[in-house]
């Protein structure tokens, strides 16, 4: 009976959809008053504070501020009007053990044993509403539950197979203050409640939609193997693997802001996610805002974690496989050290004035001298102080100053420290002799070939010394330079940088500087505390690491250096490497990751691509990885990829390809190319319009597109020792449609079909 009423409802029979939204926004309309209320509070918290006034002792001050700057942060997550605020809804069986949690929801997740009678009948004991954030109404009933609460878990675990309380899960569609539908889930069929159940489910709603440029979030469709990694304990490190679009990028952000709302102080130390690409940073960085989280989490390119460099720049192969390899490390200690005879262009010799003569030191000796101090492991910056005293000593030495007198020995000698180490020839000497190094200095230096042969003797092929030094003298920089250089920084130590201004003593009094004032004073204007707070940080409470296969053994090594002390969440999927030796990354990794334990995750279903796509894509993952196993697409489409050869006139070709795909889709598309075709394939495409974009292979990781076209498979394939899997990475972004042009050094067949796309038989 139940399950014919839900079958009548789905068709929509009887007005019952208008009905159930109806009651929806009737719920919303609650909230938003509520939520109304609480604005006006924290406004009226803000003026008490103001009204304050400026002075008084340090203690009320600093109250003053403490408080503007909470009632600033609520005011400012209320009065973002999200698109849907408030998206679900849970319909449940009376709980066995009749708690109530903190959220004021009921905690049990199994149903009472006499909630359901012996007829199939049962009562729904509770409904409760998930959202962005939680409400309570005044009498502290909960209006709306925030999605990471426990009591919201049930949402998103419960199955047919193992429903617990819930009998009816609801998405509810709302923009603004409208709610526009809701699809449900029947997940107690069995069951007559009378509860009507309306829509075809929201997630293949969500799947379906067009895409933009900006990810969203999927807070209403997360599936139950997603909400396991999301709500995972964050001992130590959670490594999640799964296939392309089983949601990784999507499941590792929505953990960031988990984590955020369970345990707030512990993530105050911030929470760094790694990206490969900026252009999947661009493409990621709105989802934390949505789930209302903005300001802890610094999402960053691996090209931009040291902080003054952005990577603009790519390096072929064979270049990344030596610039990446964990054998840079000795490279780089030679460089550093060995940067410092380079300065030696000046004077070879130390002459001063001592007691009316003149003491020198020969070259002979100064070159024992520095042996001597670089014998310890410090980093080349930190020797410095020890260097400028043993040239004292050295000289002290030379004087030949003899005293009885302990005491007025060691006077003579401080008196002697003093003249000498003020005068500026000796200043001028040790800035030459042993010179504040910079990473980008050192680096630099690389960039000549001999001197890099020098440093990199039984290390480096002599192939590998010319593709390198080459690499280096290009302006700019690539993420596997941005490695080498915050190894250096590890290996220099820091330069001393001369002193900020002083900070205004009363501001540190008040703790004023804590809350708006200090980003005044800040050069360059004013700026966010989060922002600064990025910026200043270089150890997180947590690192979360997205496409962790492409990782470099150097890469892994500066990432390794940012969370210390840090729990980790890693995703990723071996069979998307670009990188060539994975044993060697796997073995940086572990070195990052130390003995921590490790919790071990596999998402299976894949959510982007459309069974027709993956089926493509499947074939070529048989060539890139035999024997591993593609994910499960959760739909089909009925529009199977498009193969088509490019004539004389490839760009033409291309072209008409994706503009014919503009017209298909309402959303993006997205041309893949060869990474030395990129350039080219942009001036193909102009004039078409923002919806499409052109990509080199390796820029189209982690990205979707409603629409793909893939221009070359062989090509793609065929620049890196990686490129079968990179070739893996570029079909499997589409979300709608695939169209794959082959030129001849794709071999395609009668049907246009390449070769590394055709089944293997
Ligand atoms: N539970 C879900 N509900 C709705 N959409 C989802 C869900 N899970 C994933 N998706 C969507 O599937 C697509 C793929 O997700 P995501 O990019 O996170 O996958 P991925 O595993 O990181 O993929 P890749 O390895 O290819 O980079 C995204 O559009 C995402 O929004």
């Amino acid at each position: 009976m139940a399950a014919q009423t839900a079958v009548q409802d789905r068709q929509g029979g009887g007005g019952v959809r208008e009905r159930e939204i109806a009651v929806e926004q009737q719920h919303l309309d609650r909230v938003y008053r509520r939520l109304e209320e609480k604005i006006h509070e924290a406004e009226f918290l803000m003026s008490d504070a103001a009204k304050k006034g400026h002075v008084g002792t340090p203690g009320a001050l600093a109250e003053r501020d403490a408080q503007v700057f909470r009632a600033g942060v609520h005011l400012n997550r209320l009065n973002n009007e999200f698109e849907d605020f408030l998206f679900g809804r849970i319909d449940l069986l009376r709980g066995k053990d009749g708690k109530k949690g903190a959220d004021g929801a009921f905690t049990s997740i199994d149903p009472a044993d006499d909630a359901i009678r012996d007829d199939a009948t049962a009562d729904i004991a509770e409904t409760l509403h998930i959202g962005r954030i939680g409400v309570l109404d005044t009498d502290y009933a909960p209006l709306v539950i925030d999605w990471r609460a426990p009591a919201a878990a049930p949402f998103y675990r419960s199955t047919p197979v193992a429903p617990g309380r819930v009998v009816r899960r609801r998405v509810i569609r709302s923009k603004g203050r409208r709610v526009l539908g809701v699809e449900d889930d029947l997940l107690r069929p069995e069951l007559t409640t009378g509860l009507p159940v309306v829509g075809d489910g929201a997630l293949m709603a969500a799947l379906g939609q067009a895409r933009t440029h900006s990810m969203r979030d999927i807070v209403s469709s997360i599936q139950a193997e997603q909400d396991l990694v999301i709500r995972a304990p964050a001992a130590s490190v959670t490594e999640v693997t799964g296939g392309p679009g089983t949601g990784k990028t999507a499941v590792a952000l929505h953990r960031a802001a988990y984590l955020l709302y369970q345990d707030r102080r512990r993530y105050s130390g911030g929470i760094l996610c790694v990206s490969p690409t900026p252009l999947l940073v661009a493409y990621t960085e709105g989802v934390l805002p949505s789930l209302g989280e903005e300001g802890q989490v610094a999402i960053r390119a691996v090209g931009s974690l040291v902080d003054g460099v952005t990577a603009d720049l790519y390096d072929e192969p064979a270049t990344a496989r030596v610039k990446g390899s964990l054998r840079m490390q000795k490279v780089l200690r030679n460089a550093a050290r060995g940067c410092l005879d380079l300065a030696l262009e000046g004077p070879a010799t130390l002459r001063v004035v001592a007691f009316g003569r003149r003491v020198e030191l020969s070259a002979g000796e100064l070159s024992d001298l520095r042996h001597a101090v670089l014998g310890g492991t410090a980093p080349v910056n930190l020797l410095r102080p020890r260097a400028r005293r043993l040239l004292l000593d050295a000289l002290w030495r030379k004087t030949g100053r003899r005293f009885d007198d302990a005491e007025l020995a060691a006077e003579e000698r401080q008196g002697f420290d003093e003249d000498i180490s003020t005068e500026q020839d000796f200043i001028d000497f040790l800035d030459a002799w042993w010179p504040v190094l910079e990473p980008r200095g050192v680096l630099a230096a690389l960039a000549d070939e001999k001197r890099l042969a020098r440093w990199a003797r039984r290390v480096l092929t002599p192939p590998e010394v010319r593709r390198v030094a080459r690499s280096l003298r290009r302006d700019g920089s690539s993420a596997h330079d941005v490695a080498l250089l915050d190894e250096l920084e590890m290996l220099l130590g820091p330069v001393p940088r001369p002193k900020q201004r002083e900070a205004d003593p009363l501001d540190e009094l008040t703790g004023l500087d804590e809350v708006t004032t200090y980003a005044d004073r800040m050069p360059g204007g004013r700026r966010g505390r989060a922002e600064r707070l990025d910026e200043e940080r270089t150890e997180y409470a947590h690192v979360i690491v997205d496409e962790a296969q492409d990782l470099t053994p150097m890469q892994w090594r500066m990432v390794g250096r940012r969370g210390r002390t840090a729990t980790w969440t890693i995703v990723g999927d071996p069979a998307q490497s670009s990188w060539s030796d994975v044993e060697e990354a796997a073995q940086a990794r572990d070195e990052a990751l130390g003995s921590r334990p490790r919790r071990r995750f596999t998402l299976t279903v894949n959510y982007r691509n459309p069974a027709e796509i993956a089926e493509v894509a499947s074939t070529v993952l048989a060539l890139a990885m035999p024997g591993m196993e593609s994910p499960r697409a959760v739909r089909s489409t009925g529009i199977v990829p498009r193969y088509e050869v490019a004539g004389a006139d490839l760009a033409a070709d291309v072209r008409a390809a994706a503009a014919r795909l503009l017209s298909e889709v309402d959303g993006t598309v997205g041309v893949v190319v060869a990474m030395n075709r990129r350039a080219q394939a942009r001036g193909w495409l102009e004039g078409l319009g923002e919806r499409v974009v052109a990509l080199g292979s390796l820029e189209a990781k982690g990205l979707e597109y409603d629409a793909t076209v893939v221009v070359s498979p062989a090509e793609i394939a065929e620049e890196s020792p990686a490129g079968l899997r990179v070739l893996y990475v570029a079909l499997t972004r589409a979300t709608q449609r695939l169209t794959v042009l082959a030129t001849a050094l794709d071999a395609p067949d009668a049907g246009g079909v390449p070769d590394l796309l055709r089944p293997l038989a």
